[in-house]
């Protein structure tokens, strides 16, 4: 594959994209900027990829051209990049848009385009940051104007970023709050389990390190047996054992009704920033 990849934003989601597109490929492909340069600068000798001076610039070199700002801005940078994409549209020259933003739906997003690149090919993608390390869960919504070869090429583009799946748009609020915004509620647990265990005599590393691979674990074990959750559970709890006592009190404390709403109140949230456009 020997396009040329554009990342406008290059903050917290951005760069982790960045990192995993640098290990898919020649990351002199990877064109990189955002509104703090030194920010695109630094990511850019980090990863060997280059940077490019101004959004117009990125817009004009990249082939597949990631929107990795926030929802509140991307329409600005939309309608800043259109005279760019329609002077390159005029000489034949295929681009694709990609949006990583919540909430936002394609067709929002097209009208914020100005003149001929209205028409482009245009694909939502949800991300989450462990695609920095290659355990991302992402997921890919997009129109009939997309071909399967501009699909392939994404996916070579993303495969280091973790796991790819293609989701109808109507399911991509419900995707961004279960994928997206759930690595945030698993560092929240992670780092209360070790504030527990740091008050029982380990240390905070070894707290932080037991915790996070005990999660790790758990999470491997429901997605490689394919048991469920509850039955995997079962099996750790032995009667009037430790671990049925730490159920307890979970449930006591309203743990499964606190999750159950932090993805509806999280999912309520993903809607309301797709009115913003
Ligand atoms: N964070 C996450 O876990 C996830 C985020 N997303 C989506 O990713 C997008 C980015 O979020 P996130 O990375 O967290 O946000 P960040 O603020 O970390 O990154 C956005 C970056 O864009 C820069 N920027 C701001 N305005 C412009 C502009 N006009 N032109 C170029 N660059 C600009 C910002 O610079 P500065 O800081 O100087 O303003 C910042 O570096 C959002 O749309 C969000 O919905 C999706 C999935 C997960
Ligand atoms: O909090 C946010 O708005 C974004 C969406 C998914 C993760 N972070």
């Amino acid at each position: 594959m020997n396009k040329k990849i554009a990342f406008i934003g290059s903050g917290n989601m951005g760069s982790a994209l960045i990192r995993a597109a640098s290990r898919a490929l020649n990351p002199q492909q990877i064109y990189i900027t955002d509104y703090d340069l030194a920010k695109a600068s630094s990511l850019a000798r980090e990863t060997g990829c280059q940077t490019a001076a101004t959004n117009a610039d990125a817009a004009g070199l990249g082939d597949f051209i990631f929107l990795c700002v926030k929802p509140q801005i991307i329409g600005d940078v939309l309608h800043e990049i259109s005279p760019y994409l329609n002077r390159q549209c005029e000489t034949g020259k295929e681009k694709v848009l990609i949006s990583i933003a919540a909430g936002l739906t394609i067709e929002t997003l097209r009208q914020k385009l100005d003149g001929a690149c209205r028409r482009l090919p245009f694909v939502r993608i949800m991300p989450n940051t462990p695609a920095a390390i290659g355990k991302g869960m992402l997921a890919m919504a997009f129109g009939p104007e997309v071909s399967e070869d501009i699909l392939a090429d994404l996916e070579l583009v993303l495969f280091r970023a973790g796991r790819i799946e293609r989701l109808s748009e109507t399911m991509m609020d419900a995707f961004t709050t279960v994928s997206g915004c759930v690595p945030a509620f698993a560092y929240l647990f992670i780092e209360a389990l070790a504030d527990g265990a740091v008050l029982t005599g380990l240390s905070r590393h070894q707290a932080l390190t037991y915790a996070a691979q005990a999660v790790l674990g758990a999470a491997a074990m429901v997605l490689e047996t394919g048991r469920h959750p509850g039955e995997l559970k079962d099996a750790v709890c032995s009667p009037k054992g430790s671990t049925i006592a730490g159920v307890s009190a979970l449930e006591r404390n309203g743990f499964r009704s606190a999750a159950i709403e932090a993805i509806t109140d999280a999912y309520q949230k993903n809607t309301e920033l797709g009115k913003i456009g």
